[in-house]
């Protein structure tokens, strides 16, 4: 399902030469023209489908969208007076027509606006990388056009949902991302293929909506690089919510049979009938196509990139990849401090200075390493910064963890009836300091930053501990998390 409406172009002028040409407007690529301008520096930017990229319309905002009303009920439902004013279901049209107002009907006015205010240019189309610093573009409206980038060209072409290897796979039509936050029908049956974050909240979002919802994960666990407590707690959720959670179970053919619907054969023989299929199993960078391989790099694989986001192997310091595109932290938010990192390298190195390859320094993106933050707007939800216990002590550190049941803190107590959740805080002992933390619970994904904060600013415990959280708040949560420390 791939409706495009796209606006018309911004340039008014052929384009000629830039100091930097950014290929992919999604939020990141956006974020790097911005930052450049912003600095002195004037950018063309080249789309080929909509401004605002995958995360805008067929990921990170339309699944939110879908997800808040069945959160928002069980938020009314779970404080005793509010309950009584609810009402039993959810009202599905009217989730899928928010839903469609937070994606702008799939149009990109709103966001081509904005780049137009930010001084950046906008050519759409298809792009390529053709020589040194130079870019062509198969312009939808203009025909090939060729722009020379004086200082740098940055790739920030996404990712998309990469196919698994299953017989008949090709030919079921099976929903991608793209479908399952754009779609307008409810199946009546929908099986997930894939424990990941996609297969996760989009097994939430369509369960809530009215759909049974089988997600097969081959593993025995969704979700494995949380928290073992975290990723119990999203299947039993999914579980509580009626989804059929199947660990330990892979698939091995798909096909859709005369009657419109799919049939799956499962890894243990049995057969699985269902009226649509999502497949949630992971991305692939969108390197396909970009002529990648003039300068030894390898089209469809992702972009190895140092702390500047600057590509490795690629001589002369002009060729960048940004976000998903170079497989990081394939996160909005992430991807966007990439961009702020990446810009100011780029704008350095256009006034002659090398950056000097400084942890945490304004054009270093040293966080896709240590603090990475996620939420998953599943139900309950969950939300980590940093290490995990087990990731942490891989990476040889002596670390120490304390746990919390967050229901017992008075605000997350006063917030829902009966509320339940957990918090983990993993500490390096050497350091003094937060390694990592995982908080699960109705509302933690805004709880989290304090966290990010923490592991960033390698606060020492005995100094967190004068950051005082009002009461009643559940952020008292990190006050009992030092005390469990023994603070
Ligand atoms: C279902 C789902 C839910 C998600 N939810 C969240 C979330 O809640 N929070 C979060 O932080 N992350 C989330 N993510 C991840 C997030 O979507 C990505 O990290 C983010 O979109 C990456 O941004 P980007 O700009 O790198 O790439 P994209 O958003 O993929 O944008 C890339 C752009 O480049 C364009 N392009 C590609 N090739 C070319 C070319 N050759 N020429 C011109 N243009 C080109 C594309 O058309 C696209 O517009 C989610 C992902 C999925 C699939
Ligand atoms: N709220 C959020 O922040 C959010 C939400 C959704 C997605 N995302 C981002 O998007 C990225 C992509 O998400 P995703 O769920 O597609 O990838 P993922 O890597 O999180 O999960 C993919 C899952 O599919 C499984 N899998 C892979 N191949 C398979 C096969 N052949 N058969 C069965 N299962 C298979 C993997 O074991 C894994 O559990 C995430 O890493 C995350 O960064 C973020």
């Amino acid at each position: 399902m791939n409706r495009l409406t796209p606006s018309a172009s911004v340039p008014s002028g052929p384009p000629g030469t830039y100091d930097v040409v950014v290929i992919g407007a999604g939020p990141v690529g956006e974020n790097v023209a911005a930052r450049v301008v912003q600095a002195g520096l004037n950018a063309l930017i080249v789309e080929g489908e909509l401004v605002g990229g995958e995360c805008s319309y067929w990921a990170c905002i339309p699944s939110k969208a879908m997800l808040r009303p069945p959160t928002a009920l069980e938020t009314a439902r779970s404080v005793d007076g509010a309950r009584q004013a609810t009402t039993d279901r959810l009202d599905a049209v009217a989730t899928l027509a928010r839903r469609d107002r937070f994606v702008n009907g799939w149009q990109d006015d709103g966001q081509v606006d904005w780049l137009k205010s930010a001084g950046v240019d906008l050519l759409r189309g298809w792009a390529r990388v053709t020589g040194e610093r130079q870019v062509t573009i198969d312009a939808l409206e203009r025909g090939p056009q060729v722009v020379i980038a004086r200082h740098a060209v940055v790739v920030a072409t996404g990712s998309a949902a990469s196919l698994p290897a299953i017989e008949g796979i090709d030919e079921v039509g099976a929903w991608t991302n793209r479908e399952a936050t754009a779609a307008t029908v409810v199946p009546r049956r929908l099986a997930v293929i894939g424990g990941g974050a996609v297969g996760s909240e989009l097994a939430a979002a369509w369960s809530a909506l009215g759909s049974d919802v089988t997600l097969l994960a081959r593993g025995p666990h969704l979700l494995s690089s949380w928290e073992p407590f975290a990723r119990d707690a999203a299947a039993e959720g999914l579980r509580s919510d009626g989804v059929d959670v199947r660990t330990n179970t892979g698939v091995r053919r798909a096909a859709r049979q005369a009657d419109g619907t799919v049939r799956l054969t499962l890894s243990d023989g049995s057969v699985l009938t269902s009226d649509e299929m999502l497949v949630a199993t992971g991305r692939r960078a969108r390197t396909d196509g970009l002529g990648l391989e003039e300068f030894g790099l390898r089209s469809g694989e992702w972009l190895d990139v140092d702390d500047t986001c600057r590509v490795t192997g690629v001589p002369d310091g002009w060729f960048y990849a940004v976000g998903d595109v170079n497989h990081r932290a394939t996160l909005t938010h992430m991807g966007k401090y990439q961009a702020r990192a990446c810009a100011a390298a780029i704008v350095a190195r256009a006034e002659g200075t090398e950056p000097a390859p400084e942890r945490y320094g304004r054009w270093s993106a040293t966080a896709d390493a240590v603090a990475v933050p996620q939420v998953l707007f599943t139900r309950p939800e969950l939300a980590m910064v940093g290490l995990t216990e087990r990731r942490a002590r891989e990476r040889g550190l002596r670390v120490r963890a304390v746990e919390y049941p967050l229901g017992q803190v008075a605000g997350a107590s006063l917030s829902a009836d009966g509320y339940r959740g957990h918090a983990k805080m993993v500490v390096d002992e050497e350091a003094g300091v937060v390694a990592g933390c995982t908080l699960v619970g109705p509302g933690v994904g805004e709880l989290i930053h304090a966290g990010t904060v923490a592991v960033v600013g390698e606060v020492p415990l005995e100094r967190l501990w004068h950051a005082v959280p009002s009461f009643p708040t559940a952020s008292e949560i990190w006050l009992r998390l030092l005390e469990e420390y023994g603070l």
